[in-house]
């Protein structure tokens, strides 16, 4: 997750989604801003414009990192600096200001997760009124911070010497990329957050030198990254999409107003969802289901450019964890017993300040899903997208009415993967925020995160080529 960038989503300080507007969707949906900027601040997505994005000479830090320039044509994808070994690298953290000192957090340790969960409660999430913070449960950094192969040196942590307060942290996580069919070993950097009392002090470059050096010391030397801000230089950008489930809650907090010449309860029939779950054969995963899952996954994550090769263990800990934290469905064929679906979500709910009624909104987020409904066909053919379109409407139909039974209030997804083909027939509407996608010494040409660029639009005939999904 990460920032201010992640919002409503969650990333990043959030990277994750932003409010639902409108240029694909409805006049009403147009006219309820209030529930945007509600939407807006979950997904604490800044906009990519121009004012955003310094000239290269002006990023002070980025100019002398191995990443590519922001109009620097690719010709050759693969390492930018591939000349160092780990011994070339220091064996000593970079130096800070005296009064504050290196620590790792033990993610084992209650009162160490507490610190954490402080660190970024009160300032992942940039929100001018501080209405909203993210909520961690403890059991969301076990499943973040602790997949297959996690290394504790890699949760990186700033304390102030004297009291012990911990006041930065930024994290890596191993992976296996896959771009275009060449993999890369790698790492995924997240939670990057310093304290606002320190901001704009250049600690940043030193958290991500000092990351950099310690996955460097384990021989690996690419990263991916995601981030609302933009930084040179993005390999693919995607958009924040959101389905409001509760919408009388979201009304409740205060942050959705009436539109013209509708009722609430227009409003709130617009977004009703069934009870029960439809697809027969849908049911919770099982650590036996993994196997038939992870080839399923493999086949459909063919159809992407930029991919996470996952191992056996790397599923499992993904996909089947603590129910507060991950949800997954398999859809089971009652005869043939063969797995055809599957779909996940994952879940982080944001706390709100000051409100009477409501102390919490819950917040999914759409993470990874395939189906086999047209595999044996290429991608684009009009009737293997027929059939596609179809079976994703229902599945996510699905994963929104389970997310209602979870009592979630607004359910966020990218415009990655194959979303667009169901983003607006299941009543998402397209967020302000965007989340840029970044490779570390890594030289890659872009990778169309499923927005058409002029308009920024949701390109469903194109959808997306990024089939990674980044907390
Ligand atoms: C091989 C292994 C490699 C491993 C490393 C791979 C790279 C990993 C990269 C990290 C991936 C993180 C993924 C996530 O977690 S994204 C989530 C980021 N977190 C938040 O948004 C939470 C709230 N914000 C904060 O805590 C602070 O504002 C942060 C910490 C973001 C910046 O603190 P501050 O505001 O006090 O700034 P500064 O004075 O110290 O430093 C200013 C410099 O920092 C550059 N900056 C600002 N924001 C970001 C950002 N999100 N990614 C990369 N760089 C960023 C900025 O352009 C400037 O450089 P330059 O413009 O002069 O050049």
């Amino acid at each position: 997750m990460s920032s201010a960038d992640k919002s409503g989503g969650s990333k990043n300080g959030s990277k994750s989604g932003s409010g639902s507007s409108s240029n694909s969707g409805s006049n009403s949906d147009k006219k309820s801003k209030n529930i945007e900027d509600l939407l807006k601040l979950l997904s604490m997505s800044q906009e990519l414009t121009e004012v955003q994005k310094k000239e290269m000479e002006d990023y002070k830090f980025w100019k002398t990192q191995p990443v590519p320039k922001f109009d620097e044509k690719i010709i050759k994808e693969g390492a930018i600096d591939s000349d160092k070994t780990p011994d070339d690298i220091p064996n000593e953290p970079l130096p800070l200001l005296k009064d504050f000192e290196w620590c790792e957090v033990d993610l084992d340790s209650k009162e160490e997760i507490d610190d954490l969960f402080t660190l970024l409660h009160e300032n992942y999430v940039e929100h001018q009124d501080a209405t909203f913070r993210f909520n961690y449960p403890p059991e969301f950094f076990q499943w973040a911070l602790k997949p297959p192969g996690w290394l504790r040196q890699w949760n990186v942590g700033v304390r102030v010497r004297t009291t012990g307060k911990l006041v930065a942290f930024i994290s890596a996580i191993p992976t296996n990329l896959k771009i275009r069919g060449k993999s890369i070993k790698s790492v995924e950097i997240n939670f990057l957050c310093i304290h606002k009392k320190l901001r704009t002090k250049r600690l940043a470059p030193v958290l991500i030198k000092e990351i950099t050096r310690r996955v460097n010391k384990e021989n690996i030397w690419q990263a991916m990254y995601t981030a609302g801000v933009v930084l040179p230089s993005p390999i693919s950008v995607c958009r924040y999409n959101h389905r409001p489930i509760n919408w009388s809650k979201l009304y409740d907090v205060g942050f959705s107003h009436l539109p013209e010449n509708i009722t609430k309860t227009q409003m709130i029939s617009k977004y009703i969802l069934p009870s029960n779950t439809i697809i027969e054969g849908l049911r919770k995963i099982k650590f036996q289901d993994i196997e038939q899952v992870s080839k399923l996954f493999a086949d459909y994550n063919k159809n992407f450019e930029l991919v996470q090769d996952f191992s056996i263990e790397e599923l499992k800990h993904w996909l089947i964890g603590d129910e507060k934290v991950i949800q997954t469905y398999v859809v089971e064929n009652p005869i043939t017993k063969k797995i055809t679906d599957f779909f996940s979500f994952y879940l982080l709910p944001f706390t709100v300040l000051n409100n009477p009624l409501h102390k919490e909104l819950g917040i999914a987020y759409l993470f990874y899903y395939a189906s086999d409904c047209c595999l044996d066909k290429p991608r684009f053919d009009p009737e293997a997208t027929k059939l596609l379109s179809k079976r994703l409407k229902s599945l996510i139909n699905d994963a929104l009415i389970i997310s209602k039974n979870l009592k979630i209030d607004v359910f966020n997804a990218l415009t990655s993967q194959d979303n667009n083909l169901f983003l607006e027939p299941l009543k998402f509407g397209p967020g302000d925020g965007f989340l840029n996608f970044y490779l570390f010494n890594y030289r890659s040409k872009k990778i169309n995160g499923g927005m058409k660029e002029d308009t920024r639009e949701w390109d469903i005939e194109n959808r997306s080529n990024v089939g990674i999904v980044m907390l």
